[in-house]
């Protein structure tokens, strides 16, 4: 069964059809002949012509677009195409995509922009979906755009890469996508006879109908990442009124967030006392939660964390959030304990175990993917910190090898948290998640090497803590 190669049918052949039931019989039975033929017919019969102006203007808008692709097996660094005609840009052949050579093909599915909370939860179900119906695919995250206005005319979606073993992949993934009859764009990509690669343009109203048809034009990388657009738009919050609009939006529907909103304390700025505070920062077990304690007791200093005891009850609901929920939680946290620094700094040193190095680090982390030279470039505005939030007078970055790391969490033992599973699985993100801490800017973090036994790092921290606050 092949998508792409389908010519439409004609509305002659349509009215010999007898029946979609019969015809959606005949589809599911693998090595029917003219089984392609069928499928193509089933959809159109499904989807009528009521559409065809949407249709018409939606192919337009296909050609204008750029698609973006994150790093993967095959491309280390995102790849960018598009459709339009444009006289000098080269075609895009199966050198640029190998899975495509053997007669594969691959898929991009866009979800239209429309309110963002519910956009970012379709996004999430979707890829979710995806993966499940899908799971021998590769399903990666897809950006597209208009050259003109990046940041407003941005859609998420996914582009994935069934194995050539997975005849039926593309008709599980229209199963899916029948369950999303609104503002999901189908294409299907496939290699042509002169090795070029084509896109097919599918309508999804109750159905799939392929509408257009172009070649695929290779895109050079741009100088400023879409990617880093798109998470500014739907991950990273740099004020609290930002993150806040977030958890108004989703609070119809995921009461915890009202209770979340609650805590947030309305008087601003905040009033800081004359102590110092000072963040403990790094990846999960790297020994935070050890030093903290350590210093607490050293200093005789208050210790808070992120995020604040008051709001983490509720922290396991945001984690199966849209990354925009789940971070605008986070970025609100942050908000949240710096009142209670605040309020500490006035009789005491405070300490923190992690802070806003952690919200935006992860965030980026997740959010870029690929090895650290897919991440923004150092002094990019992502790694500044947000001008109303409470600064802290001095972050320590504990870092430690990853093998003495991971012999930690095993010899821990305690529940993992699924980020923590997937550090554990993927040496790439955690080298993001380092090297996004390492950019991060006023304050930047101050390293220590965390691997010597724990009375060495205490002594190393304290060192700095001596140097860097009046203590
Ligand atoms: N310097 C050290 N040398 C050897 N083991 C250490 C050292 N510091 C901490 N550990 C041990 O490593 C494990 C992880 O430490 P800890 O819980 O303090 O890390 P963490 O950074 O707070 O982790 P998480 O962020 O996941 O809560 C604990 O079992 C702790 O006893
Ligand atoms: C504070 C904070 C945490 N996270 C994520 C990063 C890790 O996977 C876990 C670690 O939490 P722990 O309480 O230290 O074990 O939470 C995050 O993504 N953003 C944040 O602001």
């Amino acid at each position: 069964m092949d998508l792409a190669f389908v010519s439409s049918p004609s509305r002659n052949t349509m009215k010999v059809l007898a029946s979609v039931g019969a015809l959606s019989q005949m589809l599911l039975t693998p090595g029917c002949r003219g089984h392609k033929l069928l499928l193509q017919l089933y959809f159109y019969t499904r989807s009528g012509l009521a559409n065809s102006r949407r249709m018409a203007s939606s192919s337009l808008d296909q050609k204008s677009r750029i698609f973006a692709v994150e790093p993967n097996i095959y491309s280390p660094n995102p790849f960018y195409f598009t459709c339009s005609r444009g006289p000098s840009a080269p075609f895009m052949t199966p050198k640029d995509w190998p899975m495509l050579d053997q007669g594969g093909l691959a898929f991009s599915v866009c979800i239209a922009k429309g309110a963002r909370v519910k956009t970012a939860s379709l996004h999430k179900s979707l890829g979710q979906e995806l993966s499940q119906q899908l799971p021998d695919s590769e399903i990666l995250r897809l950006i597209s755009y208009s050259p003109e206005n990046l940041p407003g005319s941005l859609e998420k979606g996914f582009f994935i890469l069934p194995p050539h073993s997975c005849p039926d992949a593309q008709k599980r993934l229209c199963k899916v996508l029948m369950k999303y009859p609104q503002g999901i764009q189908l294409c299907s990509y496939s290699k042509g006879e002169e090795h070029e690669i084509w896109q097919c343009l599918w309508e999804l109203n109750g159905g799939a109908k392929e509408t257009a048809r172009s070649r695929v034009l290779r895109v050079e990388e741009p100088v400023s990442s879409p990617f880093v657009d798109s998470i500014k738009g739907s991950a990273m919050f740099y004020s609290l009124e930002d993150a806040c609009d977030v958890l108004e939006e989703c609070s119809s529907v995921i009461p915890e967030a009202k209770e979340v909103l609650a805590s947030v304390q309305p008087h601003r700025p905040l009033d800081e006392g004359r102590f110092p505070v000072i963040v403990i920062e790094g990846l999960d077990a790297t020994g935070k939660s050890t030093l903290t304690e350590s210093l607490r007791s050293h200093l005789n200093a208050a210790l808070l964390k992120s995020p604040p005891d008051c709001i983490s009850q509720w922290r396991t609901i945001f984690d199966s959030e849209s990354a925009l929920i789940k971070r605008a939680y986070y970025a609100i946290g942050n908000y949240i304990g710096a009142a209670e620094i605040a309020k500490a700094s006035k009789t005491s040193p405070v300490i923190v175990d992690r802070f806003w190095h952690s919200t935006a680090a992860y965030t980026i982390a997740t959010e870029m993917g690929g090895g650290i030279h897919n991440l923004p470039d150092h002094h990019h505005d992502v790694y500044q910190w947000p001008e109303d939030l409470l600064r802290p007078d001095l972050v320590i970055l504990l870092t430690v090898s990853d093998e003495e790391r991971i012999h930690r969490i095993r010899k821990r033992g305690l529940q993992e948290t699924k980020e923590e599973r997937e550090l554990e699985a993927n040496s790439m993100f955690r080298q993001r998640v380092e090297e996004a801490y390492k950019r991060m800017e006023n304050p930047a973090c101050l390293i220590i090497d965390a691997s010597p036994p724990m009375a060495v790092v205490l002594q190393e921290a304290l060192a700095l803590i001596k140097k860097h606050c009046d203590i």
